[in-house]
């Protein structure tokens, strides 16, 4: 068997073509485009690209971003007090802090800074709670992109069992919640996990995400599985590609799977939290 390739790249054009619709809808409305704000911290050239990438997608798609750059020397204070000003600012509709931010910042305080009406990458408390409860706040990007992709493909979720494998809080714990409200059988595995071979031989829906390229074999894989790679370390995967789509029935390449849908979901959020905003 070889699998079908999880196209990232085409379906996350696709939605990107509705958000730019809804973009134009959104200006006609209220005479402004929506405004995502990123926010890096500190000069780590992969976390400069991925938020170039994120500005030029706005870009594209009409929206307009604006970029804060941080000394990497700064203090909790000082970017939980940015963060702030970024939420108490109308003209801003979504907050995304890159992760990850140099190691005496406090990352979670500074997530926490952002308004949650503003959280279109997910990544405050209150987003996580409404994605545990099924309440329909803003997603994680990935998780959230991992989720638009399968659904893309309509591949099903319900009764089926998927094994996670990291339990990061924005990408492997969310994910897991996601796939729970979709009525899989959800198995976490991580670093302390035993057996790890085992328990992905077990599964119909494997989703790695644990940076450690290559960590996932291809002959783990259960043969006609669905392999959902959320890997990007070096811009390589999470799962031995070659020989996992031998066997899989649908996996996503990376570059080309799950990347390209995490910008597009941000971008959708974006423009749904700008909507939400001017309701009130
Ligand atoms: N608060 C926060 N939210 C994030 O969503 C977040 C983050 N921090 N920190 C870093 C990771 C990484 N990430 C990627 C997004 C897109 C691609 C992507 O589109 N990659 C292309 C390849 C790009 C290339 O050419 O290098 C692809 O997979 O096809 C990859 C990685 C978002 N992240």
């Amino acid at each position: 068997m070889t699998a079908r390739i999880l196209d990232g790249r085409a379906t996350s054009a696709a939605m990107l073509d509705r958000v730019r619709e809804e973009v134009a809808e959104f200006s006609r409305e209220h005479g402004r485009v929506p405004v995502l704000a990123t926010v890096l911290v500190g000069d780590d050239p992969a976390s400069h690209t991925y938020v170039r990438m994120k500005a030029n997608r706005c870009a594209k798609v009409g929206m307009e971003s604006r970029r804060v750059e941080l000394d990497a020397g700064i203090s909790t204070e000082t970017l939980v007090k940015t963060i702030r000003e970024l939420s108490a600012d109308p003209a801003v509709d979504g907050i995304l802090l890159q992760h990850p931010v140099p190691g005496h910042i406090d990352e979670r305080a500074a997530f926490e800074a952002i308004d949650p009406a503003k959280d279109v990458d997910g990544v405050t408390r209150t987003s996580f709670a409404r994605m545990a409860f099924d309440e329909g706040g803003f997603a994680s990007a990935t998780p959230g992109g991992i989720m638009a992709l399968l659904d893309a493909y309509e591949i099903p979720l319900s009764g089926k069992h998927a094994v996670v494998v990291g339990r990061s809080p924005i990408l492997g714990k969310p994910v897991g919640m996601l796939l729970l409200a979709r009525d899989a059988t959800v198995t976490y595995c991580h670093s302390r996990t035993r057996d790890l071979a085992e328990h992905v031989a077990r599964a119909d829906i494997v989703v790695a995400a644990v940076g450690r390229p290559e960590l996932i074999r291809g002959e783990w894989i259960k043969p006609g599985a669905v392999v959902v790679d959320a890997g990007y370390a070096d811009n390589r995967g999470d799962v031995e590609y070659e020989a996992a789509a031998e066997r899989a029935s649908f996996i996503t390449p990376v570059p080309g799977g799950v990347g390209p849908m995490t910008i597009a979901t941000l971008l959708a959020q974006t423009v749904r939290a700008a909507r939400e905003g001017t309701e009130k």
